[in-house]
């Protein structure tokens, strides 16, 4: 991946797999038409791309200039940030920290296709976070995991898996309500392990924090192929990590991406998100992800 300018815009890949920067544009509603279908074009081929130093965008003209991405995306269950209409915003003072791997909103059928996100108020150091390629994840299986992952389907939901996290029982009462309400509707869903890009016809691996089960397989069988394909998503060659600067956006593809948000700060750290688009995600044989539950 080397680097390419494009009229006032240059495109720098920050890693050998995944993730650029892209230089010389100042994000907004009003964006020149040819502007934004190089970022959509490179959203495609990097799946994470970084603008540095948009502090010009507030919540409004952050919701707007998303707008461009696709319809808004409204969380199921968390409500939006007060005096915002689609802001998603995580507040390590409230308990949001997304330390885990995931697939944004994979617990329900209609999974968002971009995830906007800008960085408010940032830690001097430590907050970083990681983004990995799901589909250089599939394309660097051995042959033998490729073909068992094509025909498995996995169960995902928001239910908090009390039992996995047997040691984490401090009284955290900002983590536990944060939970709270993003447990407040249940939802299972079953997605097919490998889905077919709706944009790039790439397969991706779908998996992540909210995946438990494989359907057909025991809880412990299910543990662990799970982690031998986590294994193969997070591997650092095919992850970027972005060090934070307040003003910076990141886009990514969330159909074609996980991301962990690092927590090792103490300080406080705000950043908030617009999702926009939703894909119900399709196998390779062409059947499409549907909800099992809602409670
Ligand atoms: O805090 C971050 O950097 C990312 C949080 C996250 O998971 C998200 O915005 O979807
Ligand atoms: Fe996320």
């Amino acid at each position: 991946m080397s680097t390419k300018q494009i009229s006032q815009l240059t495109i720098v890949p920050v890693a050998g797999r995944i993730g650029a920067e892209i230089k010389g544009v100042q994000l907004s509603a009003d964006l020149d038409p040819t502007v934004f279908s190089e970022i959509k074009k490179a959203l495609n081929e990097y799946k994470v791309v970084f603008f540095k130093g948009q502090n010009h965008l507030d919540d409004a003209s952050q919701e707007a200039f998303a707008n461009l991405f696709g319809e808004p995306y409204a969380h199921p269950t968390v409500p939006v940030k007060t005096n915002t209409n689609y802001i998603f915003e995580l507040d390590s003072k409230r308990g949001a920290k997304a330390n885990h791997w995931h697939t944004d909103v994979t617990f329900v059928p209609e999974v968002p296709k971009y995830s906007i996100l800008r960085g408010v108020t940032i830690p001097k150091v430590g907050g970083d976070t990681v983004w990995a390629n799901t589909n250089a994840a599939y394309e660097n299986l051995p042959d033998g995991l490729k073909n068992l992952a094509d025909e498995l389907w996995a169960i995902h939901t928001n239910e908090f898996d009390y039992a996995q996290f047997k040691r984490n029982d401090s009284k955290d009462e900002a983590s536990e309500k944060s939970r709270a309400v993003f447990e407040s509707t249940i939802f299972k869903t079953r997605h097919p392990v490998v889905h077919v890009h709706a944009e790039t016809g790439k397969k991706h691996l779908l998996l992540g924090g909210f995946a438990g089960r494989i359907e057909g397989y025991t809880t412990s069988e299910s543990e662990r192929l799970l982690s031998i394909f986590d294994a193969h998503i997070t591997r650092l060659e095919n992850t970027v990590r972005w060090q934070w600067s307040e003003g910076d956006v990141a886009i990514w593809d969330n159909l074609a991406t996980q991301h962990y948000a690092i927590a090792d700060y103490d300080e406080h750290r705000v950043v908030r998100r617009v999702t926009v688009g939703n894909d119900v995600p399709v196998s390779q044989r062409n059947e499409s992800s549907s909800l099992i539950v809602k409670k």
